[in-house]
């Protein structure tokens, strides 16, 4: 089946109605051709375990799509305290662009990195962003841990324990820039793993139309910020 002749579509709609996203038509069709270029370089770059397109909408697309309000609240609150300077944004791991590429559409304002140790992964990320037309994104072929900033969200989706995904980025991070975890159910061990020098400020349940699953956003940001 392809993404193009079926209900995808009209159950994107639903779903980011559901989720009390304002999507324009032109996001709404860069969400689409996204999912299109995920399935057709899927083979050839790895880039996903799933390969049925309606699994891909509501595992990928939406879980992603999910944490976009979360996301467009605290750039929201940060606008106000920093004025002036446009909000760039770390996916770390980001393998097919998810949740990067995802971010980059629904927040064009919004200057998005997305890096991945795999250069393949990296070569997609930076097809998608001349593809889908995103001047706001980049792909990155590094392993983050070589990185400096300062980004404002340095996010990940299913990547590491968070104190990996913390220690390997820190130096990534704004002076007042949080981390942005993707996470399934709360991890409490790995929240209790943490170094002192990084705390949990905010523990968000999603809902993500269609998955009968629990997730979650862990906010993180270095203590004493
Ligand atoms: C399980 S995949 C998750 C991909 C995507 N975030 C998602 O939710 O589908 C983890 C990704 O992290 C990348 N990765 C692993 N270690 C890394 C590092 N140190 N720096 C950057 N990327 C890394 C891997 O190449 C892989 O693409």
């Amino acid at each position: 089946m392809s993404v193009s002749d079926s209900s995808l579509p009209d159950e994107l709609r639903a779903g980011a109605e559901a989720l009390g996203l304002q999507l324009t038509e032109s996001q709404h069709t860069q969400l689409l051709d996204f999912l299109a270029l995920l399935q057709k370089w899927n083979r050839v770059y790895n880039l996903t375990a799933v390969r049925d397109p309606r699994e891909m909408l509501t595992h990928h697309l939406l879980d992603s799509l999910a944490a976009v309000p979360p996301l467009q609240r605290h750039l929201q609150a940060r606008d106000l305290a920093q004025p002036g300077r446009a909000p760039q944004l770390l996916d770390v791991g980001s393998g097919g662009g998810l949740p990067g590429v995802v971010f980059a559409i629904c927040c064009p304002q919004l200057q998005v990195r997305c890096v991945d140790t795999v250069a393949k992964k990296a070569a997609f990320l930076q097809q998608a962003a001349a593809t889908l037309r995103l001047p706001n994104l980049r792909g990155l072929h590094a392993r983050v841990e070589t990185l400096s900033g300062p980004f404002d969200v340095v996010s990940s989706r299913a990547f590491a324990s968070l104190a990996d995904f913390t220690g390997w980025s820190r130096a990534a991070l704004a002076p007042q820039g949080v981390w942005l975890a993707m996470k399934g159910r709360q991890p409490d061990d790995e929240i209790a793993q943490l170094p002192p020098e990084v705390q949990v400020f905010h523990v968000e349940q999603l809902q993500v139309p269609g998955l009968q699953a629990e997730r979650c956003i862990v906010w993180l940001r270095p203590t004493g910020s």
